[in-house]
């Protein structure tokens, strides 16, 4: 009893015995003897049928009219929502002799429906019809109230997606996300059609117990107690077996399991398909055909650009961004950047609030006097962290679900699948379920139905993250090969430099909800002009002013000769190295640029971390960076330790830089987080570049 407390297991056993031991006795007062004849008389029969009847007929209104109901009250938004639901919940505490009363008040001879319908002749009091609606009046909020908290803490990526494959409402619903909720719609149809089976006082109260039009079982049992108690014992017994005999049927075995999350698929084993070799061409990888196209078609269509501008003032986001046509755009910055938002804006997904224009080729999805296109009609495919698989089609019917949603006839979509599935090396998973797969092989399938439906954008966030180092190179081999053949416009949220040094022909960094740096990803990776753009390329980056700038082949030092010295250029092609100050959090940063600075202009100052040294005292002579420093930490960096410092300087902020030690430097210098330090870094190794 792992972590239970002692204390709870009596009234844990009380509890059941109080809900077991009244049906335990009732069975010890059945007359086995007289049970046959008593069960086939006819009053009996007639109760018992007609409770079946009317319970089935109730529970299919509690369906159709519960999910409906379930979902308004989940997913849309609007005024009085909570007393809406507040008020579903009626039923369940009121008696139900009380709801009985209420349905009459509506629907009697007096009512406020009842007299209009009495004018066309339709009378619904005492009749079969009046048991269902008593049974559905308090058999609904069992159904409501279980799906609408299952959909409220359903994960809606399934719908996203699905969503961006070209699925319209309907379908989404059908296809994802009523199977996702199978188990919670099962368990609530099973209370509903329990509950409309053993219902009595609205019954009683709104149709009366005519016998084999409205005397359904509690009714016959309720009567037969004063005139025949055994016959009312041994008809509750019927009541009980049904009971249980629903509540096998439902959750047996059978039952269907709690949604495992598909993406979250096992932890990943070494990718069981073909890994590409280490050559890096296409014939090693899947994904290509030999003809150098991939299955996706995507090679009859020429790649077309993107433009989007997204402004939400509410999460201070303002980012305007051009995709030439084929081209992949890593997008990168630290959390809250804005990053997501921007994704979400180009496949319409996720809060709509704020100015979004968003144009792909010559159609305009989103933008002032526009009507905003829908996800599913965007030609947008969205790959995310997890592969979000639908769980209850198999990998051939996932790969498909976009070409179908697009209308191609699923005779034609599923060997389209499958050649896809092919390409990507997932051939022999066809016929799996989501949850028979590896996060990287989920991952390959994923690709394959993101490429499925020929998009004109992939939006790719943070794809290969969940996965180990060998499913993620797979998967990002395959996405390299499949842009090869077929160059699709392309914006990928990415925290892995492999990720961008692989894939990605610009970078675009993010800070605070606006494009900080933007440019090839060669330029981005060598000379970072960005804080965050440093740290992942993993140099030290300081920004700051210029307070100096002077040419290495003269002599002039002043600010005033600088600005003069910039403006004119140095004499001579071989000569154009010049030595810059800037003032930065750090203090003064003495290093070199080939660029043209202005003075006071903002530039930075870049500088490898294994090419400074570190010291406890400030140190003397040549001519040298030497910043005063705290320690803030110590990590492993390959076989070096990485040293991380802010500045010791009054009012410096969090801002860090690193210095890469060996081992045994770090043991040398015994220093531990929080003590003062000097990191010292020559003026040669330091590049200034203009911001
Ligand atoms: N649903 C929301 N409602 C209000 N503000 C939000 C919402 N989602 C995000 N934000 C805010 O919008 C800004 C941008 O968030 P966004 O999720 O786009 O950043 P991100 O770069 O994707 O971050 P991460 O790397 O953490 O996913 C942040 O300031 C964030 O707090």
């Amino acid at each position: 009893m792992n972590g239970l407390p002692r204390w709870a297991v009596l009234p844990a056993a009380l509890g059941a015995l109080l809900v077991v031991l009244p049906v335990a006795s009732l069975l010890t007062r059945v007359d086995v003897g007289s049970l046959w004849p008593l069960l086939t008389s006819p009053g009996a029969r007639d109760a018992l049928w007609l409770s079946l009847r009317t319970a089935v007929v109730a529970t299919i209104l509690c369906v159709v009219l519960g999910v409906p109901l379930a979902l308004v009250l989940a997913r849309a938004s609007f005024p009085g929502r909570r007393v809406v639901r507040a008020l579903l919940l009626l039923p369940l505490v009121l008696p139900p002799v009380v709801g009985g009363l209420a349905l009459l008040t509506l629907l009697g001879r007096s009512g406020l429906l009842g007299g209009v319908l009495e004018v066309i002749g339709v009378r619904v009091p005492f009749t079969t019809a009046a048991v269902v609606l008593a049974q559905a009046f308090v058999a609904l909020p069992f159904l409501v109230l279980t799906l609408d908290g299952a959909l409220r803490s359903h994960d809606t990526a399934y719908e996203d997606v699905a969503a961006t494959l070209g699925a319209r409402p309907t379908r989404v619903l059908l296809r994802v996300t009523l199977p996702a909720l199978a188990p919670a719609l099962v368990s609530g149809t099973v209370l509903a059609f329990a509950r409309a089976l053993g219902e009595f006082g609205a019954t009683i109260t709104f149709a009366g117990a005519l016998q084999g039009v409205t005397q359904t079982l509690p009714l016959e049992i309720y009567l037969q107690r004063s005139s025949d108690p055994d016959a009312a014992v041994a008809l509750s017994l019927v009541l009980v077996v049904v009971a249980l005999a629903i509540i096998v049927a439902a959750y047996g075995p059978w039952f269907p399991q709690v949604p495992e999350l598909p993406g979250a698929q096992r932890p990943d084993g070494p990718p069981s398909g073909p890994v590409p070799g280490g050559t890096g061409t296409d014939a090693t990888v899947p994904g290509v055909t030999a003809s150098g196209t991939t299955a996706s078609g995507a090679g009859g269509r020429p790649p077309v650009p993107l433009v989007v501008r997204v402004r939400v003032p509410g999460r201070g986001v303002d980012i305007s961004l051009d995709v030439p046509a084929g081209e992949v755009v890593a997008v990168l910055g630290p959390n809250g950047a804005g990053k997501s938002t921007l994704l979400q804006a180009v496949a319409g997904l996720g809060d709509r609030s704020g100015d979004v224009a968003v144009t792909i080729g010559d159609r305009v999805l989103a933008g002032p006097r526009v009507s905003t296109t829908p996800p599913r009609d965007r030609r947008v495919g969205w790959l995310g962290q997890r592969a979000l698989l639908l769980r209850h089609l198999s990998v051939t019917d996932n790969v498909a679900f976009g070409p179908v949603s697009r209308g191609t006839p699923r005779a034609a979509a599923r060997p389209f699948a499958r050649a896809l599935l092919s390409d990507v090396g997932a051939a022999h998973l066809a016929g799996r379920r989501p949850h028979e797969l590896s996060g990287g092989q989920a991952q390959r399938v994923a690709i394959a139905r993101a490429l499925a439906t020929d998009p004109d954008v992939l939006l790719i966030d943070e794809p290969f993250s969940a996965l180990d180092v060998g499913a993620a190179q797979h998967a990002r081999l395959l996405l390299q090969a499949a842009q090869r053949a077929a160059p699709r416009t392309t914006l990928l949220v990415t925290h892995d430099l492999l990720d961008v040094a692989q894939l990605a022909d610009r970078v675009v960094v993010l800070e605070d909800g606006r494009v900080v740096e933007d440019g090839p990803t060669a330029e981005v990776l060598a000379r970072p002009r960005s804080a965050f753009g440093g740290r992942f390329a993993g140099v030290n980056l300081l920004v700051g002013r210029v307070v100096a700038v002077r040419d290495t082949t003269a002599s002039r030092a002043a600010v005033g000769d600088a600005a003069a010295g910039v403006e004119s250029g140095p004499e001579g092609g071989a000569a154009e190295v010049w030595a810059a100050v800037l003032t930065t959090a750090f203090g003064d940063v003495h290093g070199t640029t080939e660029d043209t600075l202005e003075a006071d202009a903002e530039a930075v100052a870049l500088f490898e971390p294994r090419s400074v040294s570190v010291y406890r005292d400030p140190p003397g002579g040549s001519p040298r960076n030497a910043f005063a420093v705290v320690l803030t930490g110590i990590e492993p960096h390959g076989p070096l330790l990485r040293v991380w410092a802010v500045a010791d300087l009054p009012g410096a902020g969090p801002e860090q830089i690193a210095a890469d030690l060996t081992p045994a430097a770090v043991a040398e210098l015994g220093a531990v987080p929080a003590e003062r330090l000097w990191f010292v870094v020559k003026a040669a190794e330091v590049t200034v570049l203009h911001r």
